[in-house]
């Protein structure tokens, strides 16, 4: 335990800001709430798994990789504070919770491979039929599947940063930064990387509709960092590239299939549309947790959320008439042709992404 401690005491440089972590004093998962970050910041802490599904549902914790770390520690927390005396009762509790967290937010993957990896360490270990030494197992791989996310990010960084030349313009979407992650981010975590390596870059952040995650804290991460960046509407990049106003587009992703499908925030097909035709670069920036090890892109599960959402902006104006239908997709999908790379923690990958990612994840074609 004591070397994990001193591993994220470590990283902490890299923490710019903190969206989520575990308090190793107090024993409790601690996290600010993402929707009120750029007004007041709010800490709060839990012992309560249905509190970590509820934040992950509700989008107080969302992207991706935030989502995945967060339901990690949820049932974690599911598994501490059981009070199971036997371990098959424990794994009753375990699967009860796993299948709560599970159900949050149908995309992102993420969520799925933090769950089965935990899943996965109680079943190595069940046959010790030790309690004790099983809660201390699954805690311990929730701290690493947080650590692993941080340093992901950073290694994507690495890598992603050769790709952004001095003085590039870039349009991203959504928010992929600290976040959207366990910290420092993907897509966002790239162009930070570029900015703290000295070079001159400009953002333009797409206002991403309906939740308006790229106005709200994709600028307030940029503006935190004094990282230069504009705020555009999502239908801009069409008339950026046209007017020669940007050189390339990076944005994250909430599932990635073998084939190199790439399943993000609505609004990231178009964006990749408007690169392509425009012979400008569209790359995607995903740590390889993201990557469903599936090569059928129908495997993807898009998120239909509330009409709300659309013919209100954030719960507060009716922007439409009484009675309007509306359809509101989270997610969209981009396919692999117009996909120029895809940056994760171990490289970038490139077309064909069949081939390449199986020789990345299994070391064969
Ligand atoms: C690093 S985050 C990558 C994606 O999760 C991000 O681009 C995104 O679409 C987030 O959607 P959200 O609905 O806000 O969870």
């Amino acid at each position: 335990m004591e070397d994990i401690r001193n591993e994220l005491d470590k990283l902490e440089e890299y923490l710019k800001i903190k969206p989520l972590y575990w308090d190793f004093d107090k024993g409790e998962f601690v996290w600010i709430d993402t929707r009120l970050i750029p007004w007041k910041e709010l800490y709060r802490s839990t012992k309560d798994y249905h509190r970590v599904a509820q934040a992950i549902k509700e989008m107080e914790i969302r992207g991706a990789p935030a989502i995945g770390v967060s339901a990690a520690y949820g049932l974690a927390l599911a598994t501490i504070y059981s009070n199971a005396s036997k371990v098959d009762d424990l794994l009753k509790d375990v699967k009860e919770a796993y299948n709560v967290l599970a159900s949050t937010r149908p995309t992102a993957y993420n969520l799925f491979w933090a769950l089965n990896r935990l899943w996965n360490v109680i079943l190595s270990n069940y046959e010790k039929n030790d309690l004790e030494d099983i809660k201390q197992n699954v805690l311990n791989e929730a701290h690493r599947v947080y650590i692993e996310d941080i340093k992901n990010n950073v290694n994507m960084g690495k890598y992603g940063s050769k790709i952004i030349e001095n003085n590039s313009r870039i349009i991203t979407h959504c928010n992929t930064g600290a976040l959207a992650t366990a910290g420092f981010g993907t897509a966002l975590g790239v162009i930070r990387y570029a900015f703290y390596e000295g070079k001159s870059i400009h953002v333009y952040a797409d206002e991403t509709r309906p939740l308006l995650q790229g106005a709200r804290l994709t600028i307030w991460e940029l503006k935190k960092e004094g990282i230069p960046s504009t705020l555009v509407v999502d239908g801009a990049s069409g008339l950026l590239f046209s007017k020669n106003m940007a050189d390339l587009a990076i944005v994250g992703a909430d599932r990635i299939t073998l084939t190199g499908h790439v399943a993000n925030k609505i609004g990231t097909f178009n964006l990749a549309l408007a690169a392509n035709y425009h012979k400008k670069p569209f790359y995607v920036a995903a740590p390889t947790s993201t990557v469903h090890p599936t090569e059928n892109p129908n495997d993807i599960v898009i998120e239909e959320r509330s009409q709300d959402e659309v013919t209100n902006i954030m719960g507060k104006l009716n922007i439409t008439v009484d009675g309007t239908e509306a359809f509101n997709p989270a997610f969209d999908i981009t396919p692999p042709e117009i996909v120029e790379g895809i940056i994760t923690e171990k490289g970038i990958v490139k077309k064909p992404y069949l081939n390449n990612f199986k020789a990345l994840l299994y070391g064969r074609q």
